[in-house]
């Protein structure tokens, strides 16, 4: 086993299916752990979010870190709301994301996620970008997670909230980011530094 690794996040929905995303896969010779570190919602091109996001957590919890910033992108909007979805949803809802293109005949949308990792907090971060391609559509399905009720992928006729979880978590733009990291892990001649000093850690996925 070479250690730990710390997913640093403050949605427990993200740590859930990424949890089942790692367990449903190959495993890997490290154990995560959840670190719910206080992260600021940044702002800037995705990459820069979960770059900077990645190098704030690593310097709070030491050790091996990965974060992840998700968007979701009309293309309409030209990627916008992007990664300031969070806020969108918060203020107008699943309805209200739909309702902002009413007037566009472009309904087309990708959701996408960039995990990135550093092995310590010294070293500049990797990142893996995941998407997937979809329609934004009038909510359907129960609202667990976020906007899953107005996303419906490419090549389904049913919107993330509609999907069984094992479904959503083997097409999902969180498994397509997600398994470049895992491949690099288990590739990668990671170094590691283990000196974690988060103080709200828990063990989610162990080798
Ligand atoms: O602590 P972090 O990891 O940053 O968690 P967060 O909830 O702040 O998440 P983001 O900054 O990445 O903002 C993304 C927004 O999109 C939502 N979201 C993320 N992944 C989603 C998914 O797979 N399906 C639906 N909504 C999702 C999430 O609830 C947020 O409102
Ligand atoms: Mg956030």
């Amino acid at each position: 086993m070479k250690g730990d690794i710390h997913f640093a996040t403050g949605n427990q929905n993200k740590l859930n299916e990424v949890v089942a995303i790692l367990e449903a896969g190959q495993p890997l010779p490290w154990t995560i752990k959840s670190a719910d570190v206080d992260l600021p919602e940044l702002q800037g091109e995705p990459e820069d979010i979960a770059k900077e996001k990645c190098r704030l957590a690593a310097q709070q919890a030491g050790g091996a870190v990965m974060v992840e910033d998700t968007s979701l992108c009309f293309n309409a909007y030209k990627g916008l709301p992007g990664p300031y979805v969070k806020w969108f949803l918060q203020k107008v809802g699943p309805e209200g994301l739909y309702r902002m293109l009413e007037g566009f005949a472009d309904k087309s949308a990708y959701a996408q996620c960039i995990f990135a990792y550093t092995p310590d907090p010294k070293t500049e971060p990797l990142l893996f970008i995941g998407r997937t391609h979809g329609l934004v559509v009038p909510p359907r399905g129960v609202t667990k997670f976020g906007w899953d009720p107005v996303f419906q992928p490419e090549g389904f006729d049913r919107t993330y909230a509609e999907m069984e979880k094992s479904v959503k978590n083997t097409i999902s733009h969180r498994y397509r980011a997600l398994d470049q990291l895992r491949q690099y892990l288990l590739k990668g001649d990671v170094q590691q530094i283990d000196h974690p000093d988060v103080s709200k850690t828990q063990e989610v996925v162990g080798p």
